[in-house]
């Protein structure tokens, strides 16, 4: 389904008038516009595909290869918060192809960009490069922290989330070591 902004601009109409405010007033006449076009800014992963990324090339290089550091912003599918903090992401090519090292955050930004958990969208990543590269393994780090954890609920920030997805050869334990030495070393 395409993204439905006037659908959302009337549904964030509602809320404004449920929560007691007047959505008339000068600063908020305008905010289901925006916050539409928010949405379908933040939530653009639903339109998006790592096929539409993914370009392989040929090089003879069979070893490691890791982008780290990667900024992520999500949103948890339970609160609408957001969740936000960095992946890793490790890979070992198959067949000596490879792929540009910007479409490996491609990849993380389609996952994220929509209503997530943190876990599924850690699986989803290493998936698709096991899968689309045809990769010999995979390592996926993601260390988040949940607003929905920070400024209501526990309360407790400073918390931070730890989820990791191991695929193909990066599950033996020397190569998960060095790929772990990689990401956490500095
Ligand atoms: N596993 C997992 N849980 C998440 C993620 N994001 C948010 N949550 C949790 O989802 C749970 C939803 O629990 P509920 O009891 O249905 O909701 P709630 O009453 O708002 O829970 P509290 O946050 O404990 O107040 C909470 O424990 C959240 O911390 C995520 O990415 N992964
Ligand atoms: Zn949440």
């Amino acid at each position: 389904m395409a993204f439905d902004r006037e659908r959302i601009e009337r549904a964030v109409r509602e809320i404004l008038i449920a929560i007691g405010e007047d959505p008339e007033r000068e600063g908020l006449k305008d905010t289901p516009k925006r916050v539409a076009k928010m949405y379908e800014e933040i939530l653009a992963g639903y339109h998006d595909s790592p096929d539409n990324h993914l370009v392989l090339f040929s090089e003879k290089y069979d070893e490691m290869i890791i982008v780290k550091d990667i900024p992520i912003y999500s949103l948890c599918e339970h609160h609408m918060l957001p969740f936000f903090g960095k992946a890793h992401v490790a890979y070992i090519p198959g067949d000596n192809k490879v792929t540009g090292l910007s479409k490996l955050a491609r990849i993380v930004d389609v996952y994220s960009k929509r209503l997530q958990l943190q876990e599924r969208m850690t699986e989803q990543i290493a998936d698709a490069i096991m899968e689309k590269l045809k990769a010999k393994g995979v390592m996926v780090i993601i260390e988040a922290q949940h607003l929905c954890m920070i400024m209501r609920g526990v309360k407790k920030p400073g918390s931070y989330t730890v989820t990791s997805a191991v695929k193909g050869v990066m599950r033996n334990e020397p190569t998960r070591m060095e790929a772990l030495f990689l990401i956490k070393g500095r």
